[in-house]
């Protein structure tokens, strides 16, 4: 199958998705909310059982991020629009409905759905991946019923029918089909009636329902009617009919979180039906109900929206200073993003970001029975959260706001393992409180989930138990935290277990100092406290909570009890902006991301100086092997002295023997003898002059032809395997870029070639035989010179009667021009010397031209090898060069980055100074 064309392989919003996030109204209240059941009978019905399975955690195939506890959850912003499309409507030339599809996903529709309709598989695949790049980013697309097409085009979920595959089947189908999956599919079932709406949200885990058509009138009640008991959203199916304004707005005033439609009927409702539509829907309110929505609702059409809960009421000053750091925080995620592509904490910033006006996260942390469940109890006033003696915490916890009455408060569970619970105690409207698992549980797992979610805490409560004050995994923990720079207080529980004030002050001072040690301030904020007694206490008083701390604090003599009551004022304090600590909850809230992008800023800038250096290391290791070159060739200069010392002592040697032959044989006693040869002519060839050639030169010749053939092997092998060693020494350290040159490497071996030896040559060219032939013209001249002075007189019989037949016209001509044998005689050695003389300069001459062969020889294959590393080192030199400056553009990003979040956090500093 040919895969989509469509680049972006994840679900709509993935930047922006927590991943303990669960649709983005559970960040605050949901839009319906279930009949609650108590949270702790989570663990404990049958059915739940059976979601625990379900929703197990899947152990991914490898860690992708820091935090591998699970996967992100996909946001939806509601109430939305669903739109139903046909694959032939995706597949039609008609540019007026894509056009009306781009306009659709672009404002109002945050889901699309491509109806199966009989279509053939193979259409309906194109017609996803058409939508799929259509859609892009904005809106979520689902494919109906078939989930090998959802999956082969990475669409955001498959939408079930209620005869179609189980939820989790169809969740894990699309899941292992994309091991790399960071966001959850969604999954969502079509039901016709209220029970399977029940089942489909809770049994099944549905991420949300299409309630199926019919009457309205009947569908808008029945929605209505599933307000207390489906938490999730339900989209009533309206496809086949035509929407008026009162039967929309009746929809989403019964509870619906919006509607489905076609095209068609899209196509007639017009911005103004939508705006009005959608704009009564948050400016009603229905007793906090649809506001409650408003929170959540930010796909177009929730410009004005207000926001009720507690730290989510910000004045002025704060929003311009939220949507700033919104600002520079995204700046910081895509600098970070290109500074250290494969950090994947950069979600943890993601996160932060999308959270940044979310109510502050109180998370609660300490060693497993350390308290931290009956802390949590304790300021809740209830029970509300599992204690025990043996682990109880497994998941992180997330405890909201809702004002509904006990009975109707819920948990959800999510398959990353982490629950959301409502539930209607007062500090809950100002705070979001998290428990988190125990940090020295023997399951590595808990310890992560708790590690993991430190970063996103705005202030931790660090508990430690009385009876282990600050153990190792504390410190260690205490350590790690630090390194987010996140600020804690501290709590000493089960402060009843000490006899006496004195055992007391003796754990408080010596868990301060030591954390005052750690944390290298004086200022550690220490409670000691007894969690149990507090919570009894109050279980005991009136459920008036108003009143309750108020008389506790005064009645209650149980010391333990009394403290928790300061602590809870502390954390009161806290929460009133009008307070200082009020103003270091809003700081911290806004350093919060600051600080991840702080953490995550300072391990690119090492990441980058690192590789910074490696560039830097990596060229000049390419300069160092270029210009090793000189090394090489100054190398092989010497080297190569001795070849041509043996070539010129070979020629020396010779020359002297010549020389020798020649002076030997040239003598006035053998005059005749030498003469009788001249004068017989160039056909005789003179003893002398053959042995000079076939005893002397020709000999000598072959032998230098020989060492200049091995001096050509020498200095071929030589720059070779140089050269061979130079391409292994660039292979060896950048492995991936050697197989991308391979036209270098063409070029690269022709630059390797043997080189033409001018030295053999020269050789060559040299005629042992004209050599000969030319010296023995030399000695008949001089003879001649010699004799025509000496005249016919001074000539022996023998060589009278040797030469009369031939040259008797010259030796008379020469007799008579004769001035005096004497003269003439005495001329014979100078003569002599004269050809000696040439013999030596026909020697040296060779000697000269052979040695400045063998220099252009080396010279030659120096420049060859020159040449080839050059051509060699070329896209090494370059990508290192290229990387270099690269990272000094992402230093200089992220240092401008660094900057502004340094501009930032004095703003955040001042937020009380106007
Ligand atoms: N004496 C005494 N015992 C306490 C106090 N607070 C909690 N405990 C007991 O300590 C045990 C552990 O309490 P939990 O609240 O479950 O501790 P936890 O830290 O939430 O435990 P995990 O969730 O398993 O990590 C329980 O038996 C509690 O009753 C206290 O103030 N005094």
């Amino acid at each position: 199958m040919v895969p989509c064309s469509v680049t972006s392989p994840s679900s709509p919003f993935t930047a922006i998705i927590p991943r303990h996030t669960f649709f983005s109204r559970s960040s605050s209240l949901p839009l319906r909310r279930a009949r609650a059941f108590p949270i702790n009978s989570l663990s404990n019905g049958s059915s739940s059982q059976f979601n625990q399975q379900l929703f197990r955690p899947r152990d991914p195939p490898q860690p992708r991020t820091l935090f591998p506890g699970g996967y992100k959850r996909p946001e939806l912003k509601v109430p939305t629009l669903v739109l139903q499309l046909d694959p032939a409507e995706v597949l039609s030339a008609d540019t007026d409905a894509l056009a009306l599809i781009d306009r659709a996903v672009s404002k109002w529709v945050g889901i699309v759905v491509l109806a199966s309709n009989e279509a053939s598989g193979g259409k309906l695949y194109e017609a996803a991946c058409s939508l799929k790049s259509l859609i892009q980013d904005r809106a979520y697309l689902l494919v109906a019923e078939r989930v090998d097409i959802a999956a082969a085009t990475a669409a955001s979920g498959v939408l079930l029918s209620d005869q179609g595959l189980p939820t989790v089947v169809a969740r894990n189908t699309m899941l292992d089909s994309k091991s790399e999956l960071v966001v959850l599919p969604l999954v969502a079932r079509i039901v016709q009636t209220v029970d399977a709406a029940v089942n489909a949200s809770k049994s099944e885990g549905a991420d949300f329902l299409i309630y199926g058509g019919g009457d309205l009138n009947r569908v808008g009640q029945e929605v209505g009617s599933l307000y207390e008991s489906v938490k999730i959203p339900i989209f009533v199916s309206c496809v086949k009919n035509n929407m008026s304004y009162a039967d929309a707005s009746g929809l989403l005033a019964s509870g619906a979180s919006g509607f489905v439609t076609s095209l068609a009927n899209f196509g007639l409702f017009g911005d103004e039906f939508l705006h009005k539509l959608f704009g009564t829907v948050y400016a009603s309110d229905d007793g906090g109900r649809m506001s409650e929505n408003k929170l959540n609702v930010d796909n177009g059409f929730q410009s004005e929206t207000e926001v009720v809960a507690g730290f989510v009421k910000l004045e002025d000053r704060e929003k311009l200073l939220i949507e700033t750091e919104r600002l520079v925080l995204n700046e910081a995620i895509e600098v970070i993003k290109r500074a250290a592509p494969l950090m994947e904490e950069v979600s943890l910033l993601n996160d932060a970001v999308s959270q940044i006006d979310e109510p502050f996260l109180l998370v609660i942390v300490g060693e497993f029975n350390s308290g931290k469940s009956t802390v949590i109890n304790a300021l809740l006033g209830e029970r509300y959260l599992k204690e025990g003696v043996v682990p109880t915490t497994n998941e992180i916890t997330f405890l909201r706001y809702t004002d509904l009455d006990i009975e109707q408060q819920q948990c959800e569970r999510h398959p990353d393992g982490q629950y959301i619970c409502y539930i209607p105690a007062p500090i809950l409207k100002e705070m979001t409180i998290v428990d988190t698992p125990g940090t020295n549980v023997i399951l590595q797992r808990q310890q992560r989930l708790t590690e993991e979610f430190v970063p996103r805490a705005d202030l931790l409560l660090f508990v430690i138990s009385a009876d282990r004050p600050l153990t190792g995994s504390e410190i260690a923990f205490l350590r790690y935290s630090q390194q987010w720079k996140k600020k804690a207080v501290f709590v000493l529980n089960k402060a009843d277990i000490y006899q006496n004030n004195h055992e007391l002050e003796e754990a408080m001072s010596f868990i301060k100092d030591n954390i005052q040690r750690l944390l290298n301030t004086e200022d550690v904020i220490l409670y000691p406290v007894s969690a149990r007694s507090a919570l009894e206490a109050k279980l005991m008083a009136t459920t008036n909570v108003g009143r309750l701390n108020e008389e506790l604090s005064t009645s209650d003599s149980h010391y333990g009890a009394t403290s928790f009551f300061e602590l809870e004022n502390f954390l009161y304090s806290f929460l009133d902006g009008s307070t200082i600590p009020g103003m270091d909850r809003m700081r911290l809230k806004l350093e919060t991301p600051v600080a991840i992008a702080d953490r995550l800023i300072s391990a690119c800038e090492t990441l980058v100086t690192q590789d910074y250096r490696y560039a830097k290391q990596d060229l000049a290791a390419v300069e160092d092997i270029v210009n090793n070159v000189n090394d090489f060739a100054l190398n092989m200069v010497t080297e190569s002295l001795s070849w041509r010392r043996q070539t010129l002592s070979l020629i020396e040697t010779t020359k002297s023997r010549v020389i020798e032959l020649v002076e030997a044989n040239l003598q006035l006693s053998n005059f005749d003898i030498i003469a009788s040869y001249a004068f017989k002519g160039e056909k005789n060839v003179m003893p002398t002059t053959s042995r000079i050639q076939n005893d002397i030169i020709g000999p000598a010749v072959s032998a230098v032809q020989k060492i200049l053939e091995e001096y050509g092997n020498w200095l071929y092998s030589k720059y070779t395997q140089q050269g061979r060693l130079y391409k292994e020494s660039f292979e060896k350290r950048w492995p991936s870029l050697s197989h991308e040159s391979s036209q270098i490497n063409f070029e690269t071996d022709q630059l390797l070639k043997k080189v033409d030896q001018a030295g053999s040559q020269v050789i060559d060219n040299f005629s042992s035989n004209a050599v000969s032939k030319s010296f023995e013209q030399e000695v008949r001249e001089m003879i001649l010179g010699t004799f025509g002075q000496l005249g016919v007189a001074g000539l022996s019989a023998s060589l009278l009667t040797s030469v009369l037949q031939t040259t008797l016209d010259d030796l008379l001509a020469l007799g008579i021009c004769s001035a005096g044998g004497y003269l003439a005689i005495s001329t014979f050695p100078a003569r002599r010397q004269k050809v000696i003389d040439k013999v030596k300069r026909k020697a040296d001459t060779l000697a000269y031209e052979l040695e400045e062969a063998m220099k252009k020889d080396l010279t030659e294959a120096i420049e060859n090898l020159d040449t080839f590393v050059k051509v060699l080192s070329k896209p090494y030199q370059d990508e290192a060069q290229n990387r270099l400056n690269r990272l000094v553009e992402i230093q200089e990003e992220l240092s401008n980055v660094e900057k502004k979040l340094r501009t930032l956090q004095i703003d955040i500093q001042n937020l009380n100074v106007s």
